[in-house]
C-alpha cells in the first residue's frame, strides 16, 4: 500500500463514530474446538477502549454452535443442520453469559441481538431492528449480533455472519466494518501454502480478479472462508463503509489505523439509499416480471420506472408492495424492485401505454409497475 493508501486507511478508522466488529468461529475457538476466553477477554477490552472514546461499536460474534460443541459431548462441528441448531442454542447463551461477564468488568452492559434473513427481508421487521440497535447505543448498551440460528432454515439462513455483519453496518449507517477471523489479512491465493502474498488495500473488483478465495479455512470451525468475507466487504463498500479485514490478535491495532490487514475503500459514489441496499442485498424477489429489451435498456441504463409497456410476462405470484425481480427475456435478474401490482393484474396491462391505461380502466392505472424510487440496477 502507499503512504497515501495507508493514510486513507488509517483516517477511515480513526474517524469513525460508529463502527460494527464481525468475529468469526474460527478466532474464537482454541486448537481443541472449544470457546476461547482468553480471546473473548481481550475483544471486550479493545471495544471498552473504543467505546470509552465515545465510539459507538456493535459485535457481531459467531461461536454460538462452537460453545455447545463441547456441553453436548460433541468433538466437532456437525453436519446436519439440525444439530449445529440444537449446539447453537446451547452455546449461544454460553457465550452471550460470558461476553455479559467481560464487558460487565469495564462496567458496559452488553445486549443480545439475534437476527435472520427474514428479518431484514420484511421492511417493518428491518426498520424495528434499525431502531432497536440505535436506542441500544444511545443509552450506551454494546448490542453483540448473531443470526438466530435455532429457526434459521436450509432457504433462508445467512449460515456465515460476515453478510450479516455488512447488512448491520449499512442499516445502521456506520463508517466502518471491522471484519476479524484467524488470517491476518486477504491473500492472493491461499495462505497456508508458500508464495502467497497479503493484499493491503482493495479499491474495487478490478483488485480482485485472480485471487483465490476459495479454499476454506484451517480448523474447519468458520463457515464462509474469504468468498463470504470479500462479499461482506463488497456490500458494505458500496454503502459507503470502510472495511478491513484482519485476524483478532490485531483488532486493537486495526482500530488504531494501524495499516494492518486489508483495507476495502469505500466506493466513492453517492451512498445508496437504505432501501435500495436493502433490495439489492437483503431481500429476493417473490417472483419475477420478464421485460422486453427496450424497457432492459430503459432500466439499466436510464435508471428509469418500468412501464406497462415494456412488460412482455409475469411469473410467480406477488402482492402489490412485494420485491420483484426484473429479468431480461434471456431470463438474466437485471435489477430488483418493489411492484406496484399484483401479479394477477400484470397480464391485462401488459405492452400498453400508460395513457391508454389511464383512459380505459381509470387514473389510478397511471402508475408505474416499479417506480424508480423504489428499484435498484443489480
Ligand atoms: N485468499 C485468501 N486469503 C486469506 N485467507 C483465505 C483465502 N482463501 C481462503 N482463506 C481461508 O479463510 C479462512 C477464514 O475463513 P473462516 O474459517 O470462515 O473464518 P471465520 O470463522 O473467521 O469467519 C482462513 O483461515 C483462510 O485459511
Ligand atoms: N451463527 C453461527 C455462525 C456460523 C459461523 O461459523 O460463522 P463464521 O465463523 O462467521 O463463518 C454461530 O454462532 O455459530
Amino acid at each position: 500500500m502507499g503512504s497515501e493508501g495507508v493514510e486513507q486507511a488509517r483516517s477511515a478508522i480513526i474517524g469513525a463514530r460508529r463502527i460494527v466488529v464481525k468475529v468469526g468461529s474460527s478466532s474464537l475457538t482454541t486448537p481443541e474446538g472449544g470457546i476461547d476466553h482468553d480471546r473473548m477477554a481481550e475483544l471486550a477490552g479493545v471495544l471498552a477502549e473504543r467505546r470509552g472514546a465515545g465510539i459507538e461499536v456493535v459485535l457481531v460474534s459467531s461461536g454460538a454452535v462452537a460453545a455447545g460443541l463441547a456441553p453436548l459431548g460433541l468433538a466437532r462441528r456437525p453436519r446436519d443442520l439440525a444439530t449445529q441448531q440444537a449446539a447453537a442454542s446451547v452455546g449461544q447463551g454460553l457465550l452471550l453469559a460470558r461476553y455479559t461477564a467481560e464487558f460487565a468488568r469495564h462496567s458496559l452492559t452488553a445486549a443480545q441481538v439475534l437476527l435472520t434473513v427474514e428479518d431484514l427481508m420484511r421492511r417493518a421487521q428491518y426498520r424495528n431492528a434499525q431502531r432497536t440497535l440505535i436506542r441500544l447505543l444511545e443509552i450506551g448498551a454494546v448490542p453483540i449480533v448473531n443470526e438466530n440460528d435455532t429457526v434459521a432454515t436450509h432457504e433462508i439462513r445467512f449460515g456465515d455472519n460476515d453478510r450479516l455483519a455488512a447488512l448491520v453496518a449499512h442499516l445502521l449507517r456506520a463508517d466502518a466494518l471491522l471484519l476479524l477471523s484467524d488470517v491476518d489479512a486477504l491473500y492472493d491465493g491461499n495462505p497456508s501454502l508458500p508464495g502467497s502474498s497479503r493484499i493491503a488495500r482493495v479499491d474495487g473488483p478490478d483488485d480482485l480478479v485472480g485471487v483465490d478465495v476459495a479454499s476454506t479455512g484451517r480448523r474447519g470451525v468458520g463457515t464462509g472462508g474469504m468468498v463470504t468475507k470479500v462479499e461482506s466487504a463488497r456490500i458494505a463498500t458500496e454503502a459507503g463503509v470502510s472495511t478491513v479485514l484482519t485476524s483478532a490478535a490485531n483488532a486493537r491495532a486495526a482500530l488504531e489505523g494501524a495499516p494492518v490487514g486489508t483495507f476495502f475503500a469505500p466506493a466513492g459514489h453517492r451512498r445508496p439509499s437504505s432501501r435500495q441496499l436493502w433490495l439489492a442485498h437483503a431481500t429476493a424477489g417473490r417472483g419475477s416480471v420478464v421485460l422486453d429489451p427496450g424497457a432492459v435498456r430503459a432500466v439499466v441504463a436510464k435508471k428509469a420506472s418500468l412501464l406497462p409497456a415494456g412488460v412482455v410476462k409475469v411469473e410467480g405470484e406477488f402482492s402489490a408492495g412485494d420485491p420483484v425481480d426484473l429479468r431480461d427475456e434471456e431470463g438474466n435478474t437485471v435489477a430488483r424492485g418493489l411492484v406496484n401490482y399484483d401479479s394477477a393484474e400484470i397480464p391485462d396491462l401488459m405492452g400498453r401505454s400508460t395513457r391508454w391505461l389511464a383512459r380505459e380502466l381509470g387514473s389510478e392505472y397511471r402508475r408505474e409497475i416499479v417506480h424508480r424510487d423504489d428499484l435498484v440496477v443489480l
